[in-house]
């Protein structure tokens, strides 16, 4: 072993050290979210935005910062659920937090501590054990400074926010400040993404999106429940269409049946449905191919990353 003779370390080159992690953004729905994250994200990412709201938390975007990679996640509105779908995206939600190392709660200045805002500090308390919670208060631009310095205070005594930012997603007061503090608790870890593919990312993430919403619509209740779409590949073609693939990976043979349907029928028209949707986002051809493998420890493999939606490759592929 040569490790840690002279020479070894005198051609150790001088990386500078990344960091990288996830934050979810939580809040009631209509806090600002979307708006904040466009923000600190970019543009391009704002289509997901509006989006009918899917069961998992998926990323949102990837912010770059100095040496951090900040990936947010996506989670569905917090708030009181009555009906069953609405209590799986709730949970969804929280599972969002759970997994992410900093969470940042939303809340709108000119509505103050609403009944929603005092059930998300009380399931934070448990699920938020931990972890770097952070407030932001948003919509400033409505509310005069007295009424913000008591927010301030009465949610802070509520909980132990790490820190409050005080902003205007629509205008952009405070959202860099509070980028570059998400930067700097991002964990020591390589980037989670090569710089070049963020580029495109959110063209992959929307795709993939599109698809799981058609399943969803198509399978209803019988949608499994551990199913997950990724975007592998997206090729820009020279006359102006593109091709995408897609993998839906299921984690049993029978889910692989019932999203295949009969003879192939349920996919053929998810992908029918998909595909009309690019068509119609991107605005020009689209060519969509979906495959459905079943990959039976897609979760345990990929941890929570694949969870979250991203796209690790296995290796022997
Ligand atoms: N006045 C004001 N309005 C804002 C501000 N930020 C967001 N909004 C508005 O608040 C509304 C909700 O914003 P979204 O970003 O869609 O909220 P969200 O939390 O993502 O909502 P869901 O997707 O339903 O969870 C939109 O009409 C925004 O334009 C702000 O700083 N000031």
């Amino acid at each position: 072993m040569t490790e840690g003779t002279p020479d070894t370390q005198s051609i150790t080159p001088d990386v500078a050290v990344q960091r990288a992690g996830f934050v979810a953004l939580i809040g009631e729905p209509n806090a600002g979210k979307s708006t904040l994250l466009n923000r600190m994200v970019g543009a391009k990412v704002s289509i997901v935005t509006h989006k009918v709201q899917t069961t998992r938390a998926r990323i949102r975007g990837v912010a770059i910062e100095g040496d951090s990679q900040i990936v947010f996640v996506d989670t569905p509105g917090l708030f009181q659920p009555k009906r069953r779908l609405d209590r799986a995206m709730v949970a969804a939600a929280w599972s969002g937090v759970s997994d992410a190392d900093v969470v940042v709660l939303m809340i709108e200045a000119h509505r103050g501590i609403t009944k929603g805002v005092e059930a998300i500090l009380e399931r934070l308390g448990d699920v938020g054990k931990g972890r770097t919670i952070a407030l932001a208060i948003n919509k400033i631009d409505r509310v005069e400074a007295p009424v913000l310095l008591g927010l301030t205070k009465e949610m802070n005594e509520r909980f132990a926010f790490a820190e409050t930012f005080l902003i205007s997603a629509e205008k952009g007061h405070g959202a860099g400040t509070l980028r570059t503090w998400l930067a700097e608790r991002m964990p020591v870890e390589p980037w989670l993404y090569p710089e070049d593919q963020i580029a495109d990312l959110p063209l992959r993430m929307i795709a993939a999106e599109i698809t799981r919403e058609k399943l969803t619509l198509r399978l209803h209740q019988e949608l499994p429940y551990q199913l997950t779409v990724e975007t592998e590949n997206w090729e820009e073609r020279k006359d102006g269409s593109c091709k995408v693939d897609q993998l839906v990976y299921v984690m049993r043979d029978g889910h692989k049946g019932i999203v295949l349907g009969n003879r192939g029928e349920t996919i053929k028209s998810v992908g029918q449905a998909a595909r009309a949707e690019l068509v119609e986002f991107l605005g020009r051809k689209v060519h969509l191919f979906i495959q459905v493998k079943v990959r039976p420890n897609w979760l345990e493999d990929s941890d929570r990353y694949s969870e979250m939606g991203l796209n690790f490759k296995d290796g022997n592929e």
